[in-house]
């Protein structure tokens, strides 16, 4: 059975496309607006949308010298840079294209740090990726189903030309996470770094899965808080502690409950289940959908909501 928290939420099938498990074959579907070039855009100069491309030729250019310092390009010829999207006789600045004076910050142990903007924005690559960025967050225990639902996501959605990206728990905990343990406060810093990851890949104009066990309430909340309103689903895998110990598809059930791995998640540590996630995936002993039906109802939420248009 299936239990979708946001009554918005239609469950429906997709004949349209296929992206079931033994589906492993990929299809583009459309390319943005923004690439016809026959479509009356152009790339850089003036006219319609010129500063949609152009500040990537000044990127170009500004690796033939790294002068630029705290507020102005003051090494650069000004015939050297492609100012399109600034007026060509503003005093040039790295931090947009204004002349605002630039403030320094701390923010944590970080001080005397400056917030670089750029005139190419997340609506910009929304626009070329014709999506929204977004974090789809897949939380449960281990064994309900995260990393499967997270590639049949994946999928579905690369099928229709989307963009994506995983962020499993697992993957991570192999390269920037590796330093950290299963004990609550490593625990709260993967949950932590993998939500600003997330909240990067969103702003990219990524559609981001992020799948980990995140058990404490407390971390998933921060997360939601990083990004804007709407911008994180929490999807919940409702699936009994029995059903998972029964699959136990790497033996670590098996191992925790011998006593051999200590802090297991549902066994000897908790798991704070959602109490308001957006969507929530019930599975119940000897009733589970597939996981291409569950990822279809995922999509179909994004697709409500917009997210699968710019
Ligand atoms: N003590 C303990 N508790 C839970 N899980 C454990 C533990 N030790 C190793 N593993 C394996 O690590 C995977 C979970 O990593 P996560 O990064 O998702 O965990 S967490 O969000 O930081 O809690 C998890 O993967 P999944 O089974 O895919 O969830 C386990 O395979
Ligand atoms: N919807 C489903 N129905 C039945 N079995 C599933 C389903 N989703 C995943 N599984 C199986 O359950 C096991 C655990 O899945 P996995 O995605 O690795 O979980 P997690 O990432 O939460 O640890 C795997 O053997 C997988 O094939």
């Amino acid at each position: 059975m299936i239990g979708v928290a946001n009554k918005s939420v239609v469950l429906r099938t997709s004949p349209e496309f296929d992206f079931g498990e033994s589906s492993g074959k990929l299809r583009f579907v459309k390319l943005p607006k923004s690439y016809n070039c026959g479509g009356g855009y152009r790339f850089g100069g003036g006219g319609v949308r010129s500063s949609f491309l152009a500040p990537i030729k000044a990127m170009e250019d500004s690796k033939t010298s790294s002068s630029y310092v705290n507020d102005k390009v003051s090494s650069f010829p000004k015939n050297k840079i492609h100012l399109s999207g600034c007026n060509s006789d503003d005093n040039f600045t790295v931090n947009d294209c204004k002349n605002d004076t630039l403030k320094t910050t701390t923010v944590g142990n970080s001080m005397n740090i400056v917030w670089h903007k750029c005139s190419v924005e997340k609506s910009d690559r929304q626009e070329l990726l014709q999506q929204k960025g977004c974090v789809i967050w897949i939380t449960g225990l281990s064994g309900s189903g995260k990393s499967t639902l997270a590639c049949a996501l994946c999928r579905g959605l690369h099928a229709r030309g989307k963009l994506t990206y995983i962020l499993d728990g697992d993957n991570v905990r192999h390269g920037l996470n590796r330093d950290l343990s299963f004990k609550a406060e490593d625990r709260a810093e993967n949950i932590r770094r993998i939500g600003e990851v997330a909240k990067l890949f969103s702003d990219a104009g990524v559609i981001c899965i992020a799948s980990l066990i995140s058990p404490y309430r407390k971390d998933r909340d921060a997360c939601r808080a990083l990004l804007p309103e709407g911008a994180f689903i929490e999807v919940f895998m409702d699936v009994p502690l029995q059903v998972c110990e029964a699959r136990d598809p790497k033996g670590l059930y098996k191992l925790a409950r011998a006593g051999k791995i200590k802090g297991f998640t549902g066994i000897d540590d908790p798991y704070e289940p959602p109490l308001n996630s957006e969507i929530v995936l019930q599975q119940k002993v000897g009733l589970c959908d597939s996981p291409h039906d569950l990822a279809e109802i995922v999509i179909s939420y994004l697709e409500e909501k917009g997210y699968l248009e710019p």
